[in-house]
């Protein structure tokens, strides 16, 4: 039974998973000022889920388990029942729905309500018919989905352009704070929807960064906010910028099978950049059957958004445009990207930090590439010691 590790001024708590009475800790006062939000009962989504019967269970997060259900009016939903022994999901399941309700764009996740009763907490959403981007694209053969390049570009832009409106366009700015594959949702046009905003920060006005707590997961997470807790909107582009390389070469970030020098995706971009290679890494599933220039353009785009130094980092407007054509990314400096293996270094030697930190093993079931042959590209969400939140 895993075990996780947690800091409450300076004291350190271990608790055995699952092994507390459930809390919560979300009272429905706090949701019931929610607008955009329907409440449901729990009946209702019983009903709906077949007393979320296994047969209907389409997924299972770090939080919870998501179930397929068919609501009242027969609309298709997504519910996700918060585990009732996670105090950190109580956490997120109120950001979630703070943020979620306030925001609305293409590329986002909508939501449809939620329910609170007793120690019930469950989220409702439209269901998307082609799951994430870590169980089709990354998740090896099993989808069925065609993902040609003109698809992967649009996924990109997609992606892209719901970034760029939580960070430019809502007031206060949003940082989401764990982009990655699996929170990357396909509906039936395989038009991307962002999703799992509990980790979301808004931006106070005129802040130059916030300090709080890593979480994220490893292999997305930006260096100096893995290192030193200061999370920024360029966080999300490092995140974005790795996805980015996820998606035109067809791999995850990590993968532990290939030999050292191919394991980190980031690296091995850096290196084929370097040796005028590029296109040697696009995903081979297309067949060659790409558009050069545009895959070359996005994996450049990829090592830009990944730059060491955060201000080096493209808006995520600005990255629209480098991918649509309408700004030039030849006009821009790439220089080697951050700190990739001493990122890497963090996963490796988890064990040795379990005395500084809190980790939670993301569920096995979703984790990018483990339900592919390739196990060794497991995520791993971490709250590190920076607790300021
Ligand atoms: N709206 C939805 N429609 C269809 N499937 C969904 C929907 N939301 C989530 N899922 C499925 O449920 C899975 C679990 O989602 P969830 O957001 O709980 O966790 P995650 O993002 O995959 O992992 P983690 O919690 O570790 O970040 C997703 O990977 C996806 O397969």
């Amino acid at each position: 039974m895993p075990f996780i590790v947690t800091y409450n001024l300076g004291a350190v708590y271990i608790r055995k998973k699952h092994s507390q009475p459930p809390k919560s800790g979300v009272d429905i006062e706090e949701v019931s000022g929610i607008q955009n939000a329907k409440l449901y009962s729990y009946r209702e989504l019983q009903v709906a889920t077949e007393n979320f019967s296994l047969a209907n269970k389409v997924g299972e997060g770090g939080f919870g388990i998501v179930y397929k259900g068919k609501l009242k009016d027969d609309t298709l939903a997504a519910i996700k029942v918060l585990s009732a022994y996670s105090r950190q999901g109580a956490k997120q399941f109120l950001t979630e729905l703070n943020v979620i309700s306030e925001v609305e764009h293409e590329n986002l996740v909508k939501l449809y309500g939620c329910c609170v009763e007793g120690d019930h907490r469950i989220l409702v959403y439209p269901y998307l018919e082609n799951n994430s981007l870590a169980q089709t694209l990354l998740g090896g053969s099993h989808s069925s989905i065609q993902f040609d390049w003109g698809t992967r570009r649009k996924i990109c832009i997609g992606v892209a352009r719901g970034l760029a409106y939580l960070h430019e366009e809502v007031r206060p700015h949003i940082i989401h704070r764990d982009i990655k594959a699996s929170n990357i949702l396909l509906d039936e046009d395989l038009t991307p929807k962002i999703a799992d905003f509990g980790l979301a920060k808004l931006v106070p006005p005129n802040a130059t960064h916030i300090s709080t707590r890593v979480a994220g997961t490893v292999g997305y997470l930006a260096p100096e906010y893995a290192l030193q807790g200061r999370v920024t909107r360029k966080a999300d582009i490092y995140g974005f910028g790795i996805l980015l390389l996820e998606i035109v070469c067809g791999r995850c970030n990590t993968n532990k099978k290939l030999p050292l020098a191919d394991q980190y995706l980031l690296e091995t971009v850096w290196n084929a950049y370097e040796s005028g290679k590029l296109l040697e890494l696009v995903d081979v599933s297309m067949g060659g059957d790409f558009d050069v220039e545009e895959a070359s353009r996005y994996m450049k785009i990829g090592l830009l958004c990944t730059q060491d130094l955060p201000n080096t980092r493209p808006s995520m407007s600005n990255i629209v445009k480098l991918l649509t054509g309408e700004a030039d990314v030849d006009d821009m400096k790439v220089s080697r990207p951050g700190l990739i293996a001493e990122l890497m270094g963090i996963r490796e030697n988890r064990k040795d930090m379990s005395n500084d930190a809190l980790f939670t093993e993301s569920s096995p079931e979703n984790d990018t590439c483990l339900s592919s042959q390739d196990a060794s590209c497991a995520t791993m969400t971490f709250a590190s010691i920076y607790d300021r939140s």
